[in-house]
């Protein structure tokens, strides 16, 4: 079995010997291994569109931000599989990929295929999530260096620094032709965010739509109300929090308002979020 393996160096402050280790289980186990080191965001996207065959299969070896340059490269027909090295691994979590290096090799190999949807910001594929306002604003503003040193406390900071601009932007946001207003809005293809919390129960990376959460009330106090019921998986329970399932929607805002997909900067508004076609082969584990 031929494997290409695209590794983000920079993924999770770097796990370059955990990385051996995976390798090395994945030749142990047959297969032959091809390792490309990333250079900069966007860079597994070019590799992989200019390489002419990855072969059987082709690894994510890195965080949601890997994941993601990986699917806009990847081939109709190649598997898709995840080593989960990156700061939270959403992705990873919602399929219950396994962080161990010889468990997560033993599912690049031997896992079993499951199909998954992505969604699309203005043609670019993302699998997890796209958010505007309160949380693109803190992909926005994270600070790159404290997020190698410090890793998840370093989104903490942005958290809070974020909080008080809350409310101050409106978003017109028309879900499957029907316009509403919100203060933030976070389109979810899967069930969680951030790493291990619940942000839709309705959400399903299976099914043929995403979940389109809307923050309709202003002000730090009615956010924070919306954090605390996140880590209690029941924002969608929240007077004034809207989700909807939907196929299509068009964002757009009077400034120029960043937007985020599986938590890093994807550009800026208008946007037009849809679903792709093609569905993607994800290996997940057996049991
Ligand atoms: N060599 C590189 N140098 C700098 N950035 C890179 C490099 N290779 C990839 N990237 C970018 O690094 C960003 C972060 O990667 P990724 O999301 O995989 O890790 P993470 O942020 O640690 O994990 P998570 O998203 O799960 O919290 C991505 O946007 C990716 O495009």
């Amino acid at each position: 079995m031929d494997i290409t393996v695209i590794f983000n160096p920079t993924a999770g402050g770097g796990r370059a010997k955990r990385l051996r280790q995976f390798v090395r289980a994945l030749e142990q186990g047959g297969a032959r291994v091809r390792l490309y080191h990333t250079r900069a965001p966007g860079d597994a996207t070019r590799f992989l569109r200019e390489l002419g065959d990855p072969g059987d299969r082709v690894v994510a070896a890195g965080g949601d931000g890997t994941v993601n340059d990986v699917i806009n490269g990847l081939r109709p027909g190649v598997a898709l599989a995840v080593f989960p090295i990156g700061t939270a691994n959403v992705l990873a979590r919602e399929l219950a990929i396994p962080r161990r290096p010889e468990a997560a090799a033993r599912v690049a190999l031997e896992g079993r295929a499951q199909t998954i949807t992505p969604a699309r910001l203005n043609g670019r594929r993302f699998l997890v999530m796209a958010g505007v306002g309160y949380d693109a604003w803190v992909v926005d503003q994270v600070d790159l260096i404290s997020k190698r040193r410090i890793g998840k406390l370093a989104y903490l900071v942005s958290m809070i620094r974020q909080l008080f601009r809350y409310g101050e932007v409106t978003f017109r946001v028309t879900v499957d032709g029907r316009p509403l207003d919100c203060f933030s809005a976070v389109i979810s293809n899967g069930r969680y965010y951030g790493g291990g919390f619940v942000l839709s129960r309705q959400a399903s990376l299976a099914r043929r739509s995403v979940q389109v959460l809307l923050f309709q009330r202003p002000g730090p106090l009615f956010l924070l109300r919306c954090l605390a019921a996140l880590a209690l998986g029941r924002l969608e329970k929240v007077d004034g929090v809207a989700s909807l399932s939907a196929e299509r929607l068009t964002i757009s805002a009077p400034g120029l308002e960043p937007v985020q997909t599986d938590g890093d900067p994807a550009g800026w508004l208008p946007a037009e979020i849809d679903l792709e076609p093609e569905p993607v082969t994800v290996l997940v584990s057996r049991t």
